[in-house]
């Protein structure tokens, strides 16, 4: 990729996981409604992705969007989601689209299918002898508002894709935990997503050849609910990281 990538929310746990390895594999163009704690490895807009104007100035020139900015709470009120999560992506794609951008990796969320964890299927689901998967071609199913407005950046994918031809993966991002899988949480261990494998698979995004695709952001782990064979398949996806292998 020669033209730089833009990414969103840059200064969010995501974003520093992906630059804590990819600062100096791509030209960044790094873009936060907060300044950069640090000295950003690229250029750093400060803004707001519902600004129109500023979102599609920092568009200019670029080849590939990793779009991670947004309240990223599943307990987030509707107003919010409604405003940061979909005006926020609307916003973004279409300005990715008018600016000729190719690729577009999207930060969905196990909650945009968190109500399939029925009282019935839990808590066997998160353990690794049950047989329940999910692939990635089910129908959302959100448990809160939040988990709506990452089903609603989908849908608004699948639509730049169908309609301008821009090339969409929807990541479904597990839990993402630094060092270690979350303690005393089997559903976090069953959804555990490295730093190492998180940036991988972003990468995998920028650099794979697709149409539209949702794939499942977990690492390799024993217990698992979420394929990623789609993520493998089409993207490359190699993770490392297994919850498995921390027993403390
Ligand atoms: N951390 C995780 O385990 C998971 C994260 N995600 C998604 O990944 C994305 C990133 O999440 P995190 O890094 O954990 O969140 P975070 O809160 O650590 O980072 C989000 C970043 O986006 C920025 N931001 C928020 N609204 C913005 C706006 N309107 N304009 C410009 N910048 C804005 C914030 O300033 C922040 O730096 C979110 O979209 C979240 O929904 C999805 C599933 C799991
Ligand atoms: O989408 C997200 O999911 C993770 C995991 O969800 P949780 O309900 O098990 O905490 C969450 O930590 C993250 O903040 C959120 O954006």
């Amino acid at each position: 990729m020669d033209a730089p990538v833009l990414l969103t929310g840059s200064e969010g746990r995501v974003g520093r996981a992906i630059l804590d390895r990819l600062a100096g594999a791509y030209e960044w163009r790094l873009f936060d409604r907060e300044p950069p704690a640090e000295d950003p490895p690229g250029e750093f807009v400060v803004g707001d992705i519902t600004d129109e104007e500023t979102v599609r100035e920092a568009m200019d020139g670029v080849g590939a969007v990793i779009h991670l900015a947004g309240d990223p709470r599943p307990e987030a009120p509707w107003d919010s989601v409604l405003r940061n999560n979909i005006d926020g992506t609307h916003t973004v794609m279409e300005a990715a689209v008018d600016a000729g951008v190719e690729t577009f990796a999207f930060a969905s969320s196990n909650h945009a299918v968190g109500a399939y964890e029925t009282e019935a299927r839990t808590p066997n689901i998160y353990r690794p002898d049950d047989k329940f998967l999910l692939d990635g071609t089910e129908l959302p199913r959100p448990g809160n508002r939040y988990g709506v407005s990452k089903a609603a950046g989908e849908s608004l994918g699948r639509f730049f894709h169908d309609e301008h031809g821009l090339s969409v993966a929807c990541v479904r991002i597990g839990n993402l935990t630094k060092d270690h899988p979350p303690k005393d949480y089997e559903r976090g261990q069953a959804m555990w997503l490295s730093h190492r494998d998180c940036a991988h698979l972003f990468e995998c995004c920028l650099e794979a050849e697709y149409d539209y695709e949702i794939v499942y952001g977990i690492s390799d782990n024993d217990r698992k609910y979420y394929s990623i064979e789609r993520a493998r398949e089409v993207l490359g996806y190699d993770p490392q990281d297994n919850s498995a292998n921390y027993t403390d």
